[in-house]
């Protein structure tokens, strides 16, 4: 039987990582906000975020489709509309496209070059160099995937002022360093999914304990980095107050993993993960306009 219109919206909406699109349009967004004194200009607002939001769920579904293989055997992805037939190859293809051109068009025609060229960029080392490449070919994955993550905010910033501020390259780099222990923490509790997908995730080629150093090496770093926003002027006391909590419970979970049995615990570390770094963007948003 075939699927009713609202199923197969329902299927094209699943291919964009709804959750994860949100979160990079907010990191944008802050961007933006961070990068001029009043309020975000409106073109950059709506259109800019509608575009960088556009070309992530083009990277998205393009990941479901280059990765289809590797989604067929994990339990956390086998019900993802590619392996279970609800759609197929080519429907996916001309639906990334589409998402892509919608978000070029829209950059270029109402933004600016720079902004689309580094979405551009962003899409492509994601979607291409990182699932294609990267994450069948070495443990660093993520840590050199993690820079299209990452480039959020840098995109907000330029679609708002056309060029790229040192401040910008500090939000860049929270995300960037976040991303490892935001992502190996899952690694840790999915990793007999990857085992069995051949996919050489750390805690898979180098072992749990050295993925949980890993882990705190990360965070400690990311609370240094953290700590930027403040030290350069760019934010101020409430941002700091903000991140100093958000950076106990970080660190909290990232000393607590080295416990032996700490299974549940590299869930739960992974799902602060993601409040973590909303509530830290929250809070530089709050500190820019009170
Ligand atoms: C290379 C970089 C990254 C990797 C490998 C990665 C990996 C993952 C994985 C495997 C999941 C689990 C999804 C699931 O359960 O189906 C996830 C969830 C999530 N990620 Fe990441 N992530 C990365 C970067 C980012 C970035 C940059 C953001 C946002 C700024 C982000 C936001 C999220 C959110 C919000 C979720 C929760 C989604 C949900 O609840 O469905 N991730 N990530
Ligand atoms: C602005 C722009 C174009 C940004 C693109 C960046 C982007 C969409 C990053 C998403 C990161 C993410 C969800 C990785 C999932 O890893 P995975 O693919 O290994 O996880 P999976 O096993 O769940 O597919």
């Amino acid at each position: 039987m075939s699927a009713t219109w609202p199923q197969r919206f329902g299927h094209f909406l699943a291919l964009c990582k709804l959750r994860v699109v949100a979160l990079i349009v907010f990191t944008a967004l802050v961007g933006m906000a961070l990068s001029v004194p009043g309020m975000i200009p409106l073109d950059a607002l709506l259109i800019g975020n509608l575009g960088i939001g556009l070309a992530a769920a083009s990277a998205a579904a393009i990941n479901h489709l280059l990765d289809a293989r590797a989604d067929r055997i994990m339990a956390r992805t086998r019900n993802r509309p590619l392996p279970r037939g609800e759609l197929d190859e080519r429907q996916v293809l001309a639906f990334a496209i589409a998402l892509a051109v919608a978000s070029m068009v829209l950059l270029v025609a109402f933004i600016n070059v720079l902004t689309a060229v580094l979405t551009f960029a962003s899409l492509i080392g994601y979607a291409v160099i990182y699932t294609a490449y990267l994450k069948h070919a070495t443990p660093q994955n993520i840590v050199i995937g993690g820079a299209a993550g990452a480039a959020p905010p840098i995109l907000g910033w330029t679609a708002v002022t056309g060029e790229i501020h040192a401040h910008a390259l500090i939000l860049f780099l929270i995300v960037f360093v976040w991303t490892p222990p935001h992502f190996w923490a899952l690694a840790i509790y999915r990793r007999h999914d990857y085992e069995a997908a051949d996919v050489p995730m750390l805690p898979v080629t180098h072992g749990v304990e050295f993925t949980r150093l890993q882990i705190l090496f990360y965070s400690i770093i990311l609370v240094l980095v953290t700590l930027l926003p403040y030290l350069t002027g760019m934010s101020g006391a409430v941002y700091l107050a903000g991140s100093i909590v958000l950076n106990i419970g970080f660190m909290g979970y990232a000393l607590a993993m080295l416990r032996p049995k700490s299974e549940q615990l590299a869930m739960q570390m992974f799902n602060y993960s993601v409040i973590y770094l909303m509530a830290l963007f929250a809070f530089l948003l709050i500190d820019h306009y009170l």
